[in-house]
């Protein structure tokens, strides 16, 4: 059974890397932005809100993806563990979190984050939006989403970092090089 978290700037490979560890470790990952962008597409309530920030950049406000990962948490699929990806992204919901964990007697055992380099993440995320047309991959949304990265979700990884489980891993690298840092940091971390 793991509990864990996934985090890193925009393009730093966090759902490549999920869907990976997800399989090795029979663990669900449980991705925000691709359950914001799945009801995007299916024109639900929740998508048509969601896509006006999505659009910009800017946070799906807290109230409405608290909500959401509340639901999706309670579902059967995660009782034997997950990997969250593109959540807690702000302090806000580190403390939604807690709650919503604390009321189960659950506790996280492993945050990793990701680490690359700006200039690296602009260039890849420009690539991507050749490839998938993603709408936020433009690079001024994109700049924008790197300044929310570091103005807001990094308090994130500090408060994980002060509790003694947070775990680096750098992003740099090919897909397949950087699975192996990640396995090895989760292992590391679960021996600790
Ligand atoms: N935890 C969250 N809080 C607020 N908004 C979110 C959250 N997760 C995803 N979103 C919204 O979905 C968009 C895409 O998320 P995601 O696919 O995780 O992007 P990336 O991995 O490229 O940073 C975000 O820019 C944001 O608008
Ligand atoms: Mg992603």
């Amino acid at each position: 059974m793991t509990r864990m978290l996934i985090i890193g700037p925009p393009g730093s490979g966090k759902g490549t890397q999920a869907e990976r560890i997800s399989e090795r470790l029979g663990v669900v990952a449980i991705s925000t932005g691709d359950i914001f962008r799945a009801n995007v597409k299916g024109e639900t309530p929740l998508g048509v809100e969601a896509k006006k920030y999505m659009d910009a950049g800017d946070f799906v406000p807290d109230s409405v993806t608290n909500k959401m990962v509340r639901d999706r948490l309670g579902e059967d699929d995660v009782d034997g563990g997950f990997l969250l990806d593109g959540y807690p992204r702000t302090t806000a919901q580190v403390d939604y979190l807690d709650g919503i964990l604390a009321t189960g007697e659950q506790k996280l055992d492993v945050v990793l984050q990701l680490t690359a380099d700006d200039e690296e993440l602009v260039t890849r995320l420009l690539g991507r939006a050749k490839e998938t047309g993603r709408s936020d991959d433009n690079e001024a949304v994109i700049r924008h989403r790197l300044d929310l990265y570091h103005g807001q979700t990094e308090a994130v990884v500090a408060k994980y970092a002060e509790r003694g489980i947070l775990t680096q891993v750098d992003g740099i690298g090919g897909i397949d090089e950087v699975t192996d840092r990640v396995m090895q940091a989760i292992k590391a971390a679960q021996s600790a």
